[in-house]
């Protein structure tokens, strides 16, 4: 079971994922990063590969596709915002890309 980020924790993780294009999501505890690829193939083979280790994990994105681009969204929703988890899921992601 995941828990919610100390403030101290909370910037040490979340700093350098914004230095990496996330952001915070407006309105709820939460980060979101747009990831471009170069087809729909290439898009949905990263999906297929990030939804291995999520399902290892036991921790899922939100997340949209439309042709070469997925709009993520990372939050934990058993502490209703943001844990550790999500920081180790979008890590995983930004190698993956
Ligand atoms: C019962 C099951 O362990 C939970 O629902 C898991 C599944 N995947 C999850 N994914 C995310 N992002 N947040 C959760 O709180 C979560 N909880």
């Amino acid at each position: 079971m995941s828990e919610k980020l100390s403030e101290a924790a909370r910037g040490a993780l979340l700093e350098p994922l914004f230095a990496a294009g996330w952001s915070p999501v407006e309105g709820r505890d939460a980060i979101s990063k747009r990831f471009t690829f170069a087809s729909f193939v290439e898009a949905f083979g990263w999906m297929t590969t990030v939804a291995i280790w999520a399902e290892k994990w036991n921790h899922h994105p939100e997340w949209r596709n439309v042709y070469n681009k997925v709009d993520v969204i990372l939050t934990t929703h058993d502490v209703n915002g943001i844990s550790a988890l999500d920081a180790k899921l979008a890590r995983k992601m930004d190698m993956l890309a």
